[in-house]
């Protein structure tokens, strides 16, 4: 087991923000963890990291209770660039966890080397821009080659290249045989580096593996939407309906060759089928879509 929450309760002045919240993480792989602001993601991950206590509820890592601080010589969080010094400088920095952590000078350096921030590690971080800090913090995080690595929105204030960097980086890591845990707003580039998603929608925890057959959806543009969905309702397909546009999802018992097929018998024609791959956006849109959830997102 590489982590378990459990029973996870937490409010803020009587308002709950995490709600009963389980899940385990037993493979290693990317996890990605999504909400609108404000839903608990940062709460969740830094109960997770033992550095703010829940009302109830437990987590384990590694076998072990996160307020054991041996779980921190194999696991890290990185944190937003408030933990940082401004009048220290990365080196300072990665030099404080190495001693910490009995950690090498080569293992800075190496570290500084893998991120690509050893052009300004000298600098003070006062000096430093946000993309600066980010990969700083990521340095941080991964000197101590953690196999549990939790990331509070690492790609935030990242230029494309940067992001890419750190994207490759995640996937090495991975690799190599650490477990990231991280949250996002960028949808698009947890499309690209996982399919296992936590969406956290009002205190409670949507799990979803969109890899499966029911991610496949598909976009039929014709001539009279009206009678093609009653027809796809008729043989039990969840379906949406957009302007001249059925989309849908096909189920075990049936085919797209069916539908096509049953389409045309009805003598309904087809301007276009369109077949997608659902991705965390969609999924996002889904879970994310009545009334209550955009005011909470306008917020
Ligand atoms: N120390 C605190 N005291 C009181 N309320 C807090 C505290 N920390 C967070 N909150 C509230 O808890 C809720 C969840 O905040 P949190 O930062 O965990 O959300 P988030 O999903 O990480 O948000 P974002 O995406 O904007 O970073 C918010 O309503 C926030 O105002």
């Amino acid at each position: 087991m590489i982590l378990q929450v459990k029973d996870i309760y937490k409010a803020y002045v009587r308002e709950p923000v995490l709600k009963d919240i389980n899940f385990e993480i037993t493979k290693p792989g990317i996890f990605a963890l999504v909400g609108p602001n404000g839903s608990g993601k940062s709460t969740l991950l830094n109960i997770i990291s033992n550095l703010i206590r829940p009302d109830t509820g437990s987590v384990t890592i590694l076998g072990k209770p996160n307020s054991n601080s041996e779980i921190f010589k194999e696991m890290s969080f990185m944190q937003d660039n408030t933990v940082l010094y401004d009048y220290l400088t990365g080196y300072d920095h990665l030099q404080f966890i190495a001693e910490l952590q009995s950690i090498s000078k080569e293992q800075i350096l190496h570290t500084s080397q893998t991120i690509g921030n050893a052009e300004y590690l000298h600098k003070k971080v006062k000096h430093y821009s946000l993309g600066m800090k980010q990969h700083l913090l990521l340095a941080m995080a991964i000197i101590n080659k953690p196999k549990l690595l939790i990331l509070d929105e690492p790609l935030n204030g990242l230029d494309p290249t940067s992001a890419i960097r750190v994207r490759e980086l995640l996937l090495r890591l991975v690799n190599e045989g650490t477990t990231i845990l991280l949250s996002s707003h960028n949808l698009g580039e947890i499309d690209q580096v996982t399919s296992n998603i936590f969406f956290l929608k009002k205190g409670t925890l949507i799990k979803e593996e969109i890899s499966n057959y029911q991610s496949i959806f598909y976009t039929l543009t014709v001539d009279d939407v009206e009678k093609a969905s009653r027809i796809l309702l008729d043989n039990n397909l969840e379906l949406k309906v957009i302007g001249n546009q059925v989309i849908f999802q096909l189920n075990n018992n049936t085919t797209l060759k069916f539908v096509v097929k049953k389409l045309a018998l009805n003598e309904i024609e087809i301007h276009d089928i369109e077949k997608k791959l659902m991705g965390a956006e969609d999924r996002y849109r889904e879970i994310f879509s009545t009334k209550d959830d955009q005011d909470e997102n306008d917020a």
